[in-house]
């Protein structure tokens, strides 16, 4: 097959991963769940060998990441279109697809354990439809593949759109392909004294910033090395950055904004701050708990809305990891692309604007912010700090400088912010999309 990145992977025998998959793929595509809150609800997943587990999510995932090849691809089979109701029929094809053009299915498994998906009396009637169009890909699947323009056919209009205004279209090409591939798993060390250690004992690369990297598709991690004594956790090298970028805080006063799971809480606290980690959502302040625990850190947590909430003295700094549209993170979550539009950003950027305000209030004279989004799009970024530096005068940005990311140089902007890009670091497996500005306040 043609530049795929995932490796032969003949499923398993049954056709149990791929009606999970058919499951989970219509919550998220046709009733609009978040592709983490469909794995994780899911009965059937939890319960299954780790193979099968594993082939499942990829399932998933391929169908999300190469949607627009796939989709391409079953049209070119059809001699007319499906109809709008047929939603049950398009997924379920778009499983066979994905087996057939990107996983490296054997034709035959991958043709019959998706015909077994379709078994029933709702489908009786469309199996032959099913069965032409997959026999056709996995006969003529390769050529068609070879000719397809991944990029363009995998990134919705909205973000292709964004993505070429805002970097230009030989970047938001080499975007587009990075985020196909299946993501590395990196892990921050709590201890920067200790990571040529724990990157010996894990078998992993330690990136420039210095956090370990580690190949995907891991499995459980807290099997991993290291996971029990809470020597590490996991944060993509990039969203390790925006925190580093407060500088030396040991013994200051440092309140976190938007914290959970808390990865950003953990380096800050690991650095020696006092921190304050204020969280709205109730849930996820024990997720941040129970991860500080397993690490043996402290921190003061706070269960509140950050537009409202104000510390009792003014602290040395903020960090603010703004709620975004996360489109820096769709290797990751590959049903974001589908599941967030430009209405979202409209939302999000109201959010954003009141978070900033807030946290400017929460600073002592020539304390720091650091406001960070895993965005890929310039009005939830540059933007809200142009705005933010526009209505606000007693705040200054502090540019990012070179020594500051020794081999990351590529990630820092002409206004001296960082910005890296899923296409960065290409070599070690690239980055999450992040964006960080810090700033001061006279
Ligand atoms: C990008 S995530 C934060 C990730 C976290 N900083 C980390 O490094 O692990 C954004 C978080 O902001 C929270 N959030 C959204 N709006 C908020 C608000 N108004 N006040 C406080 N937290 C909020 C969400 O519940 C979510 O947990």
């Amino acid at each position: 097959m043609t530049e795929n990145p995932e490796s032969k992977n003949p499923g398993p025998k049954g056709a149990d991963a791929r009606k999970t998959a058919l499951a989970i793929l219509q919550q998220v595509m046709d009733e609009g769940h978040p592709l983490d809150e469909a794995l994780a609800g899911n009965p059937y997943l939890a319960k299954m060998a780790t193979r099968d587990r594993g082939f499942t999510r990829l399932l998933i995932a391929t169908v999300l990441r190469r949607l627009g090849q796939i989709d391409a691809a079953i049209d070119h089979c059809l001699d007319r279109p499906l109809k709008a109701k047929d939603t049950a029929l398009r997924q379920i094809l778009r499983l066979g697809a994905a087996q057939l053009l990107f996983l490296g299915t054997p034709p035959h498994a991958a043709v019959n354990a998706t015909l077994e998906v379709a078994r029933g009396p709702r489908l009786a009637g469309q199996r032959g439809l099913m069965n032409a169009v997959l026999r056709r890909l996995s006969r003529e699947g390769e050529a068609l593949v070879a000719e397809q323009d991944a990029a363009r056919l995998n990134t919705p209009d909205w973000l292709w759109e964004s993505w070429s205004a805002a970097y230009g279209e030989e970047t938001a090409r080499a975007i587009a392909l990075a985020q196909l591939a299946d993501p590395p798993l990196d892990l921050t060390n709590k201890t920067e004294a200790e990571t040529r250690t724990w990157a010996i004992a894990l078998g992993a690369e330690i990136l420039p910033g210095g956090s370990l990297r580690l190949a995907g598709g891991q499995g459980d991690i807290a099997r991993l090395a290291g996971y029990g004594e809470g020597a590490w956790w996991v944060q993509d090298a990039a969203a390790a950055v925006p925190a580093r970028l407060l500088g030396d805080i040991a013994g200051k006063d440092v309140i976190d904004l938007c914290a959970a799971p808390g990865g950003k809480t953990a380096q800050l606290a690991a650095a020696g701050a006092r921190v304050t980690a204020v969280e709205r959502a109730r849930g996820r302040i024990q997720r941040l708990d129970e991860n500080l625990r397993r690490l043996d850190l402290a921190a003061t947590t706070v269960c509140a809305d950050a537009t409202r909430w104000q510390p009792a003295a003014a602290v040395d700094a903020v960090l603010l990891d703004a709620p975004c549209s996360a489109t820096g993170t769709l290797r990751r979550h590959p049903d974001i692309a589908y599941l967030k539009g430009p209405d979202h950003i409209t939302t999000l950027i109201k959010t954003q604007d009141r978070l900033l305000d807030a946290a400017v209030k929460m600073l002592k004279p020539g304390g720091l912010l650091v406001y960070a989004v895993c965005s890929l799009q310039p009005e939830e970024g540059p933007e809200r700090i142009a705005a933010l530096l526009a209505r606000n005068q007693d705040v200054a940005r502090i540019p990012v400088t070179a020594s500051e990311l020794p081999g990351m140089e590529q990630t820092i902007t002409a206004a001296g912010d960082f910005r890296s890009l899923p296409c960065h670091l290409p070599e070690t497996g690239g980055l999450d999309g992040f964006y960080a500005c810090r700033l001061r306040l006279r």
